[in-house]
């Protein structure tokens, strides 16, 4: 089998809330391979936005490991973290975060920017991703001329825009009406398994989460495989 593109190694997290210390996640385990899509389930509280932010390194677990294609990140300093966060994960969140004073094809073009890819590159780029994910009609509307389920689209263009190895999606359709959640999750699929990116998806939806290739919930502070 191929190497995981992720990797936890017993990861937890706790908070300090004063002088208490309150246990979200604890001997949490989990593998992701290439391609692979995971839904993660867990009632409210649970801690599933906790694991994917320290899955993306957007901040340290109090103990264990996290491992991104090969590289043990726990260790790594804060620059080599960053350029890891950078170059091979992409986020999707409930709410878009698109920059509202830029058109869509340039909030997709953003990433490869900062990351010094030259702008007619990252334009044909951010016009492809634009047009797979069915938007090739929307390149230059602002986030507040898009409908709700074209804004989460977009943001998914972005996530994909320096093509990650790994995304980490929480609630990517938590903020849709039932149709227009089932057309973007429908994208999300089809773009991740076309690019062969691994995906993480936290989600309520069991419907949802049914279609993906499995199931790990957070269950009393770890990961249990349905
Ligand atoms: N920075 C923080 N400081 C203290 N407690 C925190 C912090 N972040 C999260 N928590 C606590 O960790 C627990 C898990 O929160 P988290 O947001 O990860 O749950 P979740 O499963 O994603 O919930 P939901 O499905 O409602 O989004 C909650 O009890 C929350 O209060």
């Amino acid at each position: 089998m191929s190497e995981p593109v992720l990797k936890l190694e017993n990861i937890g997290r706790t908070f300090s809330q004063g002088q208490e210390k309150v246990l979200v996640l604890e001997n949490v385990a989990l593998e992701l391979h290439p391609g692979e899509i995971v839904a993660l389930l867990g009632p409210s509280g649970s801690g599933k936005s906790t694991l994917l932010q320290l899955a993306g390194l957007l901040e340290p677990p109090t103990m264990g490991s996290v491992i991104i294609d090969g590289i043990d990140c726990s260790k790594a300093r804060d620059t080599k973290r960053t350029e890891v966060r950078r170059d091979k994960i992409g986020f999707v969140y409930q709410f878009h975060h698109l920059l509202p004073e830029f058109s869509a094809v340039e909030n997709v073009m953003m990433p490869n920017l900062i990351s010094g890819v030259p702008k007619s590159k990252a334009k044909s780029h951010a016009t492809e991703l634009l047009t797979r994910m069915g938007l090739e009609h929307r390149l230059s509307h602002r986030p507040a001329k898009l409908s709700g389920g074209e804004q989460q689209r977009v943001a998914i263009a972005r996530a994909l825009a320096n093509n990650p190895l790994i995304l980490l999606a929480d609630e990517p359709t938590g903020n849709l009406d039932e149709q227009t959640a089932e057309m973007v999750f429908q994208y999300f699929l089809d773009v991740t398994r076309d690019r062969g990116v691994a995906a993480l998806v936290a989600t309520h939806n069991t419907e949802l989460a049914s279609r993906m290739d499995r199931i790990v919930r957070v269950h009393d502070h770890s990961l249990v495989v349905d």
